[in-house]
């Protein structure tokens, strides 16, 4: 992680300023247009066109049971330091031994202390899906994402215009890869599935006051058709919260704090996948 993170250890949730998102999307412009210096977009387009192809991840992610998205998290705006991840790839390689459906990287530096390092370290490490977790708002870091790796990648709708969100996502979907698109509310979710959609993530988390709350799911979630597949994003701490967002027709959960904590990542992971298993687990309707 950078040493000039924004929050210091230990920040609690609501405390963060109202605009972070529009202060992680200052910091991830001024970032990429250093890399695209570094590194033109030619460059990284023959390097996206060279990269072995991507994995189907909403077929990976339709499977039966509740699939987990296990992510490699080192920091965030809200609890700022989690845990000391020195080998993404290691992490990723227990995660699926556990059993997860996708590994999700967050490859944003001042926030989270990702990297685009971790990603490609964890898509060597791992024969499953692969996550880009960013805040994505040029086709720049679409075609990175491509060539180093990713099968996913996240699209943030509070932070796209439409037009910008149906250009990227037709990016995505053109390198043969999935877009996840993320949303908080019902007019983000109406604004997703406008734009093509096929994978929605319900983030629990508000973006400006930082809380999460989990009921956000099971108010969007059902109002979405059988064909998207609807990933909770945010707020799963154990196997009961896996079970609360099954019951509001979750195909997928995404988590992040509550497995970089734990003693055993790779146990925790399995915990959760057997729950998503467990025959009295609700199943999504399709
Ligand atoms: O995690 C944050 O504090 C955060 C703040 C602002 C924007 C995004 C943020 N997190 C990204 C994520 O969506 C989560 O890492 C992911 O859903 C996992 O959440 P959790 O399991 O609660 O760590």
């Amino acid at each position: 992680m950078t040493a000039e993170h924004p929050h210091a250890e230990g920040d609690k949730a609501g405390t963060a300023s109202l605009g972070v998102l529009d202060e992680i999307l200052t910091g991830v412009r001024a970032d990429v247009a250093r890399r695209q210096e570094q590194v033109p977009l030619e460059r990284i387009r023959e390097l996206a066109a060279a990269a072995p192809p991507p994995l189907d991840a909403y077929a990976a992610l339709r499977r039966p049971g509740v699939a987990v998205i296990a992510e490699v998290k080192r920091a965030s705006p809200s609890k700022g330091k989690l845990a000391e991840i020195a080998d993404p790839a290691e992490l990723a390689g227990g995660y699926a031994a556990g059993g997860a459906r996708a590994i999700s990287v967050l490859t944003e530096g001042r926030w989270f202390g990702g990297s685009l390092d971790d990603l490609a370290a964890v898509r060597a490490a791992v024969k499953i899906p692969v996550l880009r977790k960013d805040f994505v708002v040029s086709s720049y870091q679409v075609h990175e994402a491509r060539a180093y790796g990713a099968d996913l990648v996240l699209l943030i709708v509070a932070a796209l215009e439409q037009n910008a969100l149906v250009g990227l996502l037709e990016r995505i979907e053109s390198l043969g890869m999935t877009a996840l698109v993320e949303v908080h509310d019902e007019e983000e979710a109406d604004r997703a599935l406008e734009a093509g959609a096929q994978v929605i993530g319900v983030n629990a988390r508000d973006l400006r006051t930082l809380e999460v709350d989990r009921s956000a799911f099971e108010r969007i979630a059902p109002g979405l058709p059988s064909s998207i597949v609807k990933i909770a994003e945010s707020g799963v701490r154990g196997p009961h919260d896996l079970i609360r967002y099954a019951s509001a027709g979750a195909d997928a959960v995404l988590v992040g704090e509550g497995l970089v904590t734990q003693k055993s990542p790779r146990e925790a992971v399995a915990e959760l996948v057997n729950a998503g298993n467990h025959p009295a687990t609700p199943r999504p309707v399709r």
